[in-house]
């Protein structure tokens, strides 16, 4: 008969910090179902904030070391770990005293209703100051990542006049059904995607021009049936122009990611992103470098377009970096054959670069949570 009682568990899993919430599990509410067996065995499960948490192995060691070190007596540890995601405070009045969300600049008293989705935990918008760095690619290899963690994950490709991602997973003609007036969205490669290349020619989309670009916007958002979602990532139109000045006002986004490349020119055009998200209070989740450098085969890395150039800027606009993607034929013909990079070789670096940059994101989306809600 064990004489451990679940009271010293909760004690010793008190001592473990999340390490990026700076409180600790037990505070957190993050432990569940402590349950000590007569043989002196405990199991107990951990609610991580996001399947794609960089820090699950480490959070999950330390509560064993936490254990064994305040309870030496104790038999087996059955931790088990799952999540559930938690919700921007973007959408009207969670997590927020006033009940008008945090981008304060647009939610103010009297200011227009934001375009909100009340299943989507998370809208990410991934932009670009500049066309070609990537930002398609991107967004594609994050929404595959996250979706391959177990979050329910959804992509939009608002990109009018170039849309990619049609392309980039294989379905150019493919037409969306419409189900009690709703768009639903195609299912691939664990991702539920919608794309203004489904819904009309690119020679149409390009003679739109101002109201008819937002309205065909607008219902990429709202008429399609999303359904429950953990993420929507938003790949947005590159540039800082007019259209992605009004998605990005009018829509409740929890956060944006940026993409560059390391070339001066990629980050001239980055710091006007970073002003429109800032001039409209969506807060940025970070930078992401891609094509970074080709690793030549002996090794060795050729920075073709400079070097470091993201982590500087980022570092110089109190942005966190959150990582750099080599550049590798196979993300390019992944493009290519409608088969991500990240699902045709996992194993290679620049697939493993993607999704280590996904786990950040995701947790940057964490923190930001976890920070309005606690405040
Ligand atoms: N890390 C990489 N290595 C090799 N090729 C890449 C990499 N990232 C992107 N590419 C390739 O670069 C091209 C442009 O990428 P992508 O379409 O993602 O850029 P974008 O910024 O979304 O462009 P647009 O401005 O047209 O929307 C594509 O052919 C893509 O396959």
């Amino acid at each position: 008969m064990s004489s451990i009682q679940k009271s010293q568990i909760e004690a010793a899993l008190g001592t473990v910090m999340e390490p990026d919430l700076g409180r600790d599990l037990m505070t957190l509410g993050m432990v569940e179902n402590i349950a000590v067996d007569e043989a002196g065995n405990v199991s107990f499960t951990v609610v991580l904030t996001t399947p794609a948490c960089p820090m699950k192995e480490k959070i999950k060691n330390s509560c064993v070391e936490a254990i064994k070190a305040a309870v030496p007596e104790v038999g087996s540890i059955d931790v088990n770990m799952t999540s559930k995601v938690t919700s921007s405070c973007s959408h009207g009045g969670h997590g927020n005293h006033d009940g008008h969300g945090h981008h304060g600049a647009q939610g103010g008293h009297g200011a227009p209703q934001k375009i909100d989705l009340p299943n989507v935990k998370n809208i990410i918008a991934v932009a670009s100051g500049k066309g070609g760095v990537g930002k398609s690619t991107v967004s594609l290899n994050l929404a595959v990542s996250l979706a391959a963690s177990g979050a329910k994950v959804g992509l939009i490709d608002a990109d009018l006049y170039g849309p990619s991602i049609p392309t980039m997973v294989g379905l150019q003609n493919v037409k969306p059904e419409v189900q009690n007036q709703k768009l639903m969205p195609i299912e691939k490669f664990g991702v539920k995607m919608m794309s203004i290349g489904f819904l009309v020619d690119p020679e149409t989309a390009l003679i739109w021009r101002g109201p008819m670009a937002s309205s065909a916007m607008r219902q990429l958002i709202t008429d399609v049936d999303w359904q429950e979602l953990d993420y929507l990532i938003f790949d947005l139109p590159p540039g800082t122009g007019d259209i992605q000045l009004t998605l990005v006002q009018n829509l409740a986004i929890s956060g944006a990611v940026i993409v560059t490349t390391p070339q001066e020119v990629a980050l001239a055009d980055v710091a006007k992103a970073v002003t429109m998200f800032r001039k409209v209070g969506v807060p940025i989740l970070g930078l992401v470098e891609n094509m970074s450098w080709y690793e030549l085969p002996d090794g060795t890395r050729d920075y073709i377009f400079g070097r470091q150039g993201g982590e500087t800027f980022a570092k110089t606009n109190a942005i966190t970096f959150l990582g750099s993607i080599p550049i590798s034929s196979s993300v390019r013909e992944g493009g290519d054959n409608g088969i991500p990079a990240i699902i045709a070789n996992p194993d290679a670096p620049t697939s493993q670069a993607a999704s280590r940059v996904a786990g950040e994101i995701a947790r940057q989306v964490s923190i930001l949570n976890a920070n309005c809600s606690m405040n």
